[in-house]
């Protein structure tokens, strides 16, 4: 198999360093821009790649993985880095549990959770190597293809939107399934959020192991809770990862950014950024300056243009990312959109996203 030949050693050095230093705050000649889920379906070739295959399947494949990871950023783009292909779902898989991709539907759990009973049917231990063992090989063998070019970032769910997702059995607008479990049984929520971590923490552990150069938390559900829940089902945990991911990190000498991106958690802003991430991820609904201010320059800020701005034509998009550099300033930033790309965005206008970034933060720097 292809991967055999590639060992997580001896990787090609890396020619654009631009996003890792904005991760730790240091100064670049441009800002950095990468978009989340840059991989994926508003490019005509990743339909055509993916057509006709199951979606966990490509995920499993550590070749395929790596043609999707490359399409974007070495083909069509500019990126400044690159997202291993993956999804959040392979963690509740790799705990016991069916997930199916439902054309049209979405993520689906044919067996979601529905009492604190059936945590029982979770696998108490999970052999992440073995499990995820797919993602790693993927990792380590984008790397090597990747040749340097930038670096690529390895992902996760956060425990608060995964266990939502086992509990829901799919996407939801309210999460009144998942919330109920907060209210009428926080002792298990507790216990499958510590599960969580505990996969999420040899899961990201072993992501750079393998080659990830970066890590980025996705607290996608983070806008259903309210503050108090917030402080105590999401938070804790989010510090945890970042804690235990750091303390043994820096046992073996190595240093790598962390991203937390909780959507729709502005109310919990101020604690994010003081959760031992050196980057905090924005969506669209907070002001680019409020959010420097609220962060106190404690933290790099990554974000956070609404993706429907790329539904604007291409002079729109070049004034709209002209003032959110100006908002953020080009210090201590990574441009992104506040969400992943949209199927329907069109490549052309996210090829003008990232020219406007690199353009206008080159004359910024410049003044
Ligand atoms: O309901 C939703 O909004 C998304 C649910 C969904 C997930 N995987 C999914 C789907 C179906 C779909 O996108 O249509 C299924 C999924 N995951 C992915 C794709 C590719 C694409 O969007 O076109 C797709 C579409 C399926 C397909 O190609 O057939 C890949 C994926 N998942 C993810 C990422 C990481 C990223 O966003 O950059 C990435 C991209 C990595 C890359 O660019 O290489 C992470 C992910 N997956 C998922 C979530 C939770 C989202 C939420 O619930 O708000 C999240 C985190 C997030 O986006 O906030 C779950």
């Amino acid at each position: 198999m292809i991967f055999c030949f590639f060992s997580p050693k001896d990787f090609p050095k890396l020619k654009n360093d631009a996003f890792l230093r904005a991760c730790h705050g240091q100064e670049t000649n441009h800002v950095p821009v990468w978009c989340m889920r840059q991989a994926g379906r508003y490019l005509p070739e990743f339909r055509e790649f993916r057509a006709g295959k199951d979606f966990f399947e490509t995920c499993r494949s550590p070749a395929a993985c790596c043609e999707l990871t490359l399409q974007v950023p070495l083909r069509r783009f500019p990126f400044d880095a690159a997202i291993i292909f993956s999804d959040i779902l392979v963690i509740p898989q790799a705990m016991g549990m069916d997930v199916q991709m439902v054309a049209g539907k979405g993520p689906t759990f044919p067996e979601p959770l529905k009492e604190p009973e059936d945590l029982l049917l979770l696998q108490p231990k999970v052999d992440v190597n073995k499990e995820l063992g797919y993602v790693f090989k993927a990792i380590t063998l984008t790397r090597h293809k990747l040749d340097g070019k930038v670096p690529l970032i390895g992902f996760t769910g956060a425990p608060w939107t995964l266990m939502a997702y086992m509990i829901e059995g799919g996407g939801s607008t309210t999460h009144s399934k998942a919330k109920r479990w907060l209210y009428r049984h926080p002792e298990a929520s507790h216990k499958l959020l510590k599960m969580l971590t505990d996969v999420i923490v040899v899961y990201l552990l072993g992501q750079v192991a393998a080659g990830a150069q970066a890590l980025q938390v996705f607290e996608s559900h983070a806008g259903c809770l309210g503050p108090v829940e917030f402080q105590e089902f999401s938070l804790p945990y989010l510090r945890d990862i970042a804690r235990k991911v750091k303390d043994q990190l820096k046992e073996s000498g190595q240093d790598v950014p962390m991203i937390v991106f909780a959507k729709d958690g502005h109310y919990g802003l101020e604690d994010l950024s003081q959760s031992h991430y050196e980057v905090v991820g924005l969506d669209w609904t907070i002001d680019p300056r409020s959010a420097r201010e609220r962060t106190g320059g404690k933290v790099s800020l990554q974000g956070n243009m609404d993706p429907c701005a790329l539904y604007a034509p291409k002079e729109r998009i070049s004034e709209i990312v002209k003032k959110m550099l100006e908002g953020f300033g080009t210090r201590g930033y990574i441009a992104n959109l506040g969400h992943g790309l949209y199927p329907d965005m069109d490549p052309e206008n996210v090829g003008a996203f990232v020219e406007a970034v690199h353009t206008h933060s080159r004359h910024l720097n410049l003044k």
